[in-house]
């Protein structure tokens, strides 16, 4: 097929992020023009059940589609930019959500002028409050920016960095759900602890989660003035606070959150 007969998008690596971006692309515009390509057969015949996308080949991919995303580990990136090189061209727009790859690794194992765009996405795109954050590679221009940005509006928000940046992004909201998922999970323990039943427990601090979180953002406050605004004088909050701080809780989710930006510099540098 011409570059002109191209259309839609092929997602390349139906894992967890893939799947949660084909499911909201899904809902927003059905299944037309999506294509999925995955390397295990028993999860592509479940992705194409679930959403009605059909699995296809890469060759095949790359032949019908425009966009090729892709979502595997960076572990697996070099051995699936091998295979991509000989279908692409600068037609293509290649888009990767692989964690700490530099879009200059990408275009290097890419025929010359392939345009790419780096993308950190995360998964609460699988119900429509993503963030996805984009930086353009060298061949990338704004239209091509506009392109990603359009697919991935579709499940949430959507900003723009240089990509020196992106590595931090990654740290902060890419693996940024499994922190909030952290702290659920530690105080549903703690109800647990103080001997309320588990499904109560959850139940309380999911909806608190979510109170706090439309807070944040739609308050126009500050998180200190929102916190403040819940520490009574004398009262429970504080006692609270006070054992947080003691034990280091903010250092430690600044150090956790410092060991994700390292890791996602390493996994730039080569398959590790
Ligand atoms: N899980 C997350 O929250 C996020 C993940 N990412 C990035 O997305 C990428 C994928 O992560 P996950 O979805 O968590 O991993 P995953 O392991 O769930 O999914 C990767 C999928 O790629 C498939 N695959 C591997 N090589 C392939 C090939 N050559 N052709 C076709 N399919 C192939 C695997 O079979 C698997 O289904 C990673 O690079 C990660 O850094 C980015 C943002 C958030
Ligand atoms: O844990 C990871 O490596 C991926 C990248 C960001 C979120 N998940």
């Amino acid at each position: 097929m011409t570059a002109t007969g191209r259309r839609g998008l092929a997602i390349v690596g139906g894992g967890k992020i893939g799947e949660a971006l084909l499911s909201g692309l899904v809902r927003r515009g059905g299944a037309d023009g999506l294509l999925v390509v995955e390397r295990s057969p028993q999860r592509a015949a479940e992705l194409t059940d679930r959403y009605g996308v059909p699995a296809v080949g890469l060759a095949d991919a790359a032949a019908r589609a425009r966009v090729l995303l892709l979502a595997v580990k960076p572990q697996d990136i070099d051995t699936l930019l091998g295979l991509v090189a000989a279908h692409v061209d600068d037609g293509h727009l290649v888009v990767s959500v692989a964690a700490g790859v530099p879009t200059a690794r990408i275009e290097a194992a890419l025929p010359p002028g392939v345009p790419v765009v780096r993308v950190m996405p995360n998964t609460p795109a699988l119900v429509d409050e993503g963030m996805s954050v984009l930086s353009a590679g060298a061949h990338a221009g704004e239209e091509h920016l506009d392109e990603a940005e359009a697919l991935l509006a579709a499940v949430g928000r959507v900003r723009r960095v240089p990509e020196s940046q992106q590595d931090a992004v990654t740290a902060l909201s890419g693996s940024g759900p499994a922190y909030f998922f952290y702290l659920v999970e530690a105080m549903v323990d703690a109800g647990i602890l103080l001997g309320l039943p588990r499904a109560l427990a959850a139940d309380l601090i999911v909806q608190t989660a979510l109170g706090a979180a439309v807070m944040m953002r739609d308050s126009g406050e500050h998180p200190v003035q929102l916190r403040e605004a819940v520490s009574s004088p004398g009262g429970t909050t504080i006692a609270a606070i006070r054992e947080l701080e003691k034990h280091g809780v903010r250092a430690a989710l600044m150090a956790a959150i410092e060991a994700a930006h390292a890791r996602s510099v390493e996994l730039g540098r080569d398959a590790t």
